[in-house]
């Protein structure tokens, strides 16, 4: 076959493509005109994951499950934006690994805001001026994100679902040769994260080390500034033009952060394999085994928990504390309704939402 005739099948191929995805698009609409006549949500990701999943298990072509999330995710995102137009704020600045993970939910195509930080994401869904927030939550190499958790206690939002992505990072410089490189910018947890590259690549080198409070700012400073490079995110030194050197610079390529999507009085249908974050102040934790024997009621019950994060009450004088938890399964499934039950004036339920792998 010729380049030209092959280009002229994938030109008949997209032609379909177009036409069954204005078809799917009508379809959309009239979905969106049912949900706002019965008042219902428009984000639907137990739906959407329902999908994907259908697709991967039908397909027998090239297309692997990360290419079929990539493409369906835009759809999504274009569907949504077609039922009603929904604003996405995440923690900034533009290029973050935040805006990664909400570009990962909500595709190219949706509007963005980006926020200085978690507190006004936090605050902007909850005054209504955008329906989802992005905010992160934990890194697996560092830890949670304190921020985070202590506003998941004091704000009344639900988590709508949960995004995982793997923290690459990369070199971006204009300079052509490691030589000349003089000033290299990034945040300091990334230089502690990509130490293995820079001492091996810059050693006997004069290149100084300068943190700079973000890695997107560390991106728009190599962009400004010759002779110059940047440790960034590859969102961030795309943005803002900076040739990538080298790509995945990080010591450890398990490095992945959890970020969540937060929304306002928002719940999921589920979707046979979800994930619940319960907030538990507990009386009388000075008691012995109070803590214990809550946390046995989920394993009574066959419930794994899969995460439990003390914080402080900060009342009074004293040393209490309150619990962020985490469990496999929806909040809708018998035996975590009975525990809620069981504890509905100690218990508060921020959501039940599709578990990521
Ligand atoms: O099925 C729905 O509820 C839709 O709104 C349609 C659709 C889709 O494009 O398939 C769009 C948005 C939702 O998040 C899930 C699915």
């Amino acid at each position: 076959m010729t380049l030209e005739s092959l280009r002229n099948s994938i030109d008949t191929i997209d032609d379909q493509l177009l036409s069954l995805l204005n078809q799917r698009m009508e379809l959309v609409r009239q979905v969106g005109e049912l949900k706002r006549s019965s008042n219902t949500v428009i984000y639907r990701p137990e739906r959407e994951k329902q999908i994907i999943d259908r697709l991967q298990q039908m397909n027998d072509g090239l297309m692997n499950r990360s290419a079929i999330e990539a493409i369906f995710l835009e759809i999504f995102a274009v569907s949504r934006n077609l039922e009603l137009p929904e604003r996405v704020a995440f923690l900034g600045p533009e290029g973050s690994f935040t805006h990664q993970a909400a570009e990962s939910r909500f595709g190219a195509m949706s509007a963005y805001m980006a926020l200085p930080t978690i507190r006004s994401v936090f605050e902007s869904v909850e005054t209504g001026r955008v329906r989802f927030g992005v905010v992160p939550i934990e890194n697996n190499q560092e830890g949670v994100v304190l921020e985070t958790i202590d506003l998941l206690l004091e704000k009344d939002l639900s988590i709508a679902a949960e995004a995982q992505i793997p923290v690459h990072f990369t070199f971006a410089s204009q300079a052509d040769n490691l030589a000349s490189i003089t000033h290299i910018y990034s945040k300091d947890i990334a230089f502690r994260q990509c130490s293995k590259f820079l001492k091996d690549s810059f050693e006997g080198l004069q290149a100084e080390l300068i943190p700079v409070e973000s890695t997107s700012r560390a991106a728009k400073l190599a962009a400004l500034e010759p002779n110059t490079a940047a440790v960034c995110s590859h969102i961030a030194a795309k943005l803002f033009d900076v040739p990538i050197l080298f790509d995945n610079i990080e010591d450890s390529d398990l490095n992945r952060t959890r970020f969540l999507i937060l929304a306002k009085n928002f719940k999921n249908q589920p979707s046979g394999s979800d994930k619940t974050t319960l907030i538990a102040k507990l009386a009388n934790t000075e008691s012995p085994g109070v803590l214990a024997e809550f946390l046995q009621e989920f394993n009574a019950r066959k419930i794994n928990l899969t995460k439990i994060e003390s914080r402080p009450l900060r009342e009074g004088a004293t040393f209490r504390y309150w619990f962020l938890i985490e469990c496999e399964g929806h909040s809708d499934e018998p035996a975590l309704q009975e525990i809620l039950n069981h504890h509905a004036a100690e218990v508060k339920l921020l959501g039940s939402y599709v578990r990521v792998a």
